[in-house]
């Protein structure tokens, strides 16, 4: 690769006093405890859907969270997976190469390895605890908590449905100018819907309590990098030329982002600025509050359930583009594996051909931006295209609220004024960016 020469470290719990630091050694094992005591709680749940055989593997699974959690604490080398799944040779492979990255006499652990890596791996040996133990293999440990959000959202869901359905009334007539109006202001409820994510609060529930569209025009000069004139360039260019594109979403978290995601699928369909919409979503309970396809039709079957007029038309209409393939919902592995997105024309060229034949790429939330941006202490006036290193399926943009320190395309000075006036700006979630870059640029 023509970029390879000059890589920047990866972040990581080794930089004491860094973010990763305080997140590995604090928010990491919190996480941890509160999974451990979900699985308590669910003790009866076990044993009445499996009796006997329940109650000892959640008390196996909960034995070998303790010691994973021991095993971080105390900083330990990272393990192989034994669970025998589908990802599992991935894992220990991409630990061997972790291992050669090291000198000669150290091994991979929890604060020496990429920050990224061991925040996945923990999330990846949660699954194996329950892999481990049959009977409770597909307890999802963060539903609980997400399905909660998505309830504490309640009134700004409604809101920003009743606005969605008196948008929705009179599409056919907007001009392509006042298209573009409700374009930009949906694409900012999303950006800020990632604001709501339970891992950056070691699962305490945030939730959005006011009308999302009110808040826009306050929160505009907190967005960094606005490129949002590109992304609707790329779509206004294609349905032009006589067919509306496909548009793929990486979503990131459940609950009240994930239905800001939905608001801005459906009126791209509505509005012509779409034809299909390619959701991709995460395999297994991840970082908390990520989409999981259990997530994304039940979100649907509670909005569509809802005694709310507005409401439940939006849920009908949903329900109707999951059923005739307009909407499509798709958990491939690669996406809960540690890889950088660099990697994954090698790794996973299955999604990267898949990903190619879409017109524009929206990437959900923080995660996805460290992994667009490989995790690594860039400059900040680093070019976004440069980050990718050659990941580039195409056109894509990231929609991203700041809560870890790695920020790319910022103009000459930016950030350290940001620095000056607010020192915990890239992290706060106070901050944003919609970030595009396009293979035609390169
Ligand atoms: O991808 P999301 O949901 O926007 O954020 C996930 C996240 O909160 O998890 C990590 C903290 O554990 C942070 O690096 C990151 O911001
Ligand atoms: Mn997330």
């Amino acid at each position: 690769m023509a970029y390879e020469d000059v890589v920047p470290v990866s972040l990581s719990a080794k930089f004491q006093g860094s973010f990763a630091y305080f997140t590995v050694r604090d928010r990491m094992s919190t996480i941890l405890t509160k999974i451990i005591d979900t699985i308590h709680r669910n003790k009866n749940k076990f044993f009445e859907e499996h009796g006997e055989e329940g109650v000892e593997a959640e008390k196996r699974a909960i034995s070998l969270l303790s010691k994973l959690r021991n095993e971080l604490q105390t900083d330990k080398p990272v393990l192989v997976l034994s669970d025998d799944q589908q990802d599992t040779e991935e894992w220990n492979q991409y630990m061997v190469r972790q291992q050669a990255v090291l000198d000669g006499n150290e091994v991979p652990s929890w604060f020496k390895s990429p920050w990224l890596y061991v925040e996945c791996y923990m999330y990846r040996k949660v699954q194996e605890s329950l892999n481990l133990n049959p009977p409770i293999c597909n307890f999802d440990v963060f539903e609980e908590a997400k399905n909660k959000s998505f309830f504490e959202s309640q009134l700004a869901i409604i809101a920003i449905c009743t606005y969605q359905q008196s948008v929705l009334n009179k599409i056919e007539d907007l001009s392509e100018e006042h298209i573009l109006e409700q374009f930009l202001k949906l694409l900012q409820v999303t950006l800020w819907g990632n604001k709501c994510d339970l891992s950056i609060s070691a699962g305490k529930a945030i939730s959005q309590q006011c009308s999302p569209i009110d808040s826009l025009e306050v929160l505009k000069p907190y967005i960094l990098v606005d490129d949002s004139r590109s992304v609707w360039s790329v779509l206004i260019n294609s349905s032009s030329a006589g067919s509306p594109p496909r548009v793929d979403i990486v979503l990131d978290n459940a609950g009240f982002e994930l239905v800001t995601d939905l608001i801005l699928a459906d009126f791209l369909l509505s509005s012509r600025l779409a034809s299909t919409i390619h959701f991709h979503g995460k395999y297994m309970p991840w970082f908390v509050s990520d989409t999981t396809k259990k997530d994304f039709e039940w979100t649907i079957k509670q909005v569509l359930r809802s005694n709310h007029k507005y409401m439940s038309k939006c849920g009908a209409q949903w329900k109707k583009y999951c059923k005739d393939g307009t909407w499509t919902f798709d958990d491939h592995k690669y996406w809960t594996l540690p890889h950088e997105f660099c990697d994954m024309s090698q790794v996973a060229p299955d999604l990267y051909n898949d990903l190619q034949k879409s017109s524009l790429i929206l990437f959900k939330g923080d995660l996805n931006y460290r992994k667009l941006t490989g995790d690594r202490k860039w400059d900040y006036t680093v070019p976004f295209q440069r980050a990718l290193r050659g990941f580039q399926p195409a056109p894509l943009c990231s929609l991203r609220t700041l809560k870890a320190d790695v920020q790319v395309g910022l103009k000459p000075g930016q950030g350290e004024n940001l620095s000056a006036a607010d020192s915990n700006w890239m992290t706060n979630g106070k901050y944003a960016v919609i970030q595009f870059s396009s293979p035609c640029k390169q």
